[in-house]
């Protein structure tokens, strides 16, 4: 085990990305399962939906609220509203953990019972530790500290922000989970003491949605490889910060294409799919 962090890289992140082969089907390629969105909150799930289609996979499935559901379709038929089979499941975003019904909070336990491997966010976070599947947590730095907090874990969004590696290590340490914890430089690690780091390539990033775009992202590449997860748990690291480059890439891609300029989530989620391209090229 190595006591200091690496910086993901391009090299590092082509590992990861797979094309289809001739003997491939929706199935094999990997189903995401998404529980997110709300009506307070619908464009987290069509964020994350859009962000995981371009990310490349077999299929999305979205059953979440009707509303959210035709906001979903709307931006991205492709989508899948029935239920079925589900290889890895995205759960959380857009949603209030102090406000999820009966149903929508079935619908988290279920997955969570699956067993497949799971991107826990946002409005999920506090339901880390109630499962075993493999899973990774995707805080910002007031969700760690709250998270954190809620385990009696005694910290403060000031300490986290200070000292994100060492809140990091200790909530990987703490859950027994692989933790992505956000922001300009995005560490993450897991309790093998695996611990990458992304530092980001443009700022324009901190923008509301774009922890969502990620979200996809990183479900995207935790289904296609659900095959391998199922014995190599550890793999859950090295796709968290594989997503977290390639997030990354596509922002600088999207800002470059407006000289610099700002972007929105969706711009980088529209960026994606020429970076896996240049990482399969690699
Ligand atoms: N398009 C969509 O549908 C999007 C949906 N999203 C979804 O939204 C959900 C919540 O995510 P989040 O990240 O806004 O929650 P978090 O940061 O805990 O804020 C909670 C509250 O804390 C406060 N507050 C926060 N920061 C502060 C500060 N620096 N300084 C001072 N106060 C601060 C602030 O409250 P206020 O003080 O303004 O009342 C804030 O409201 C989550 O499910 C996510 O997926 C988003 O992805 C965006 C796009
Ligand atoms: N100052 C910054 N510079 C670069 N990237 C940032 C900065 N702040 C946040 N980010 C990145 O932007 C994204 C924000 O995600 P998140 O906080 O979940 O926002 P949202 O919930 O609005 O989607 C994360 O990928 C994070 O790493």
């Amino acid at each position: 085990m190595d006591s200091s962090w690496q910086e993901w890289t391009a090299a590092d992140a082509a590992e990861w990305i797979v094309a289809p082969a001739a003997d491939d089907d929706k199935y094999s390629r990997g189903v995401l399962g998404v529980v997110a969105g709300s009506p307070e909150y619908p464009g987290a799930a069509v964020l994350a939906v859009e962000a995981a289609h371009r990310a490349g996979l077999g299929m999305v499935r979205y059953t979440g609220p009707r509303a959210v559901r035709t906001a979903v379709l709307a931006r991205r038929p492709e989508t899948v509203t029935s239920p079925g089979r589900v290889q890895a499941w995205l759960v959380g975003s857009g949603i209030d953990p102090g406000r999820r019904s009966f149903m929508v909070l079935g619908d988290l336990q279920g997955a969570l019972a699956s067993r497949q491997p799971v991107v826990l966010d946002a409005g999920a976070l506090d339901l880390v530790g109630t499962h075993t599947a493999p899973t990774v947590i995707t805080p910002h730095v007031r969700e760690l500290a709250a998270l954190l907090a809620s385990r009696e874990i005694e910290t403060s969004v000031a300490q986290v922000r200070e000292a994100p590696a060492e809140w990091a290590l200790r909530a990987a340490g703490e859950l027994g989970v692989a933790v992505l914890l956000k922001g300009a430089v995005t560490h993450i690690c897991d309790p093998d003491g695996d611990r990458y780091t992304v530092t980001a390539r443009t700022h324009w990033l901190a923008s509301a949605g774009t922890g969502d775009v990620l979200g996809g992202i990183l479900g995207a590449l935790v289904a296609t490889h659900h095959q391998r997860l199922t014995t190599d748990a550890e793999a859950l690291s090295a796709l968290a910060a594989t997503a977290a480059w390639v997030h990354g890439e596509a922002a600088r891609r999207a800002t470059e294409a407006v000289d610099g300029g700002p972007v929105t989530a969706l711009d980088i989620a529209s960026a994606v799919p020429r970076v896996i391209g240049a990482l399969l090229a690699y």
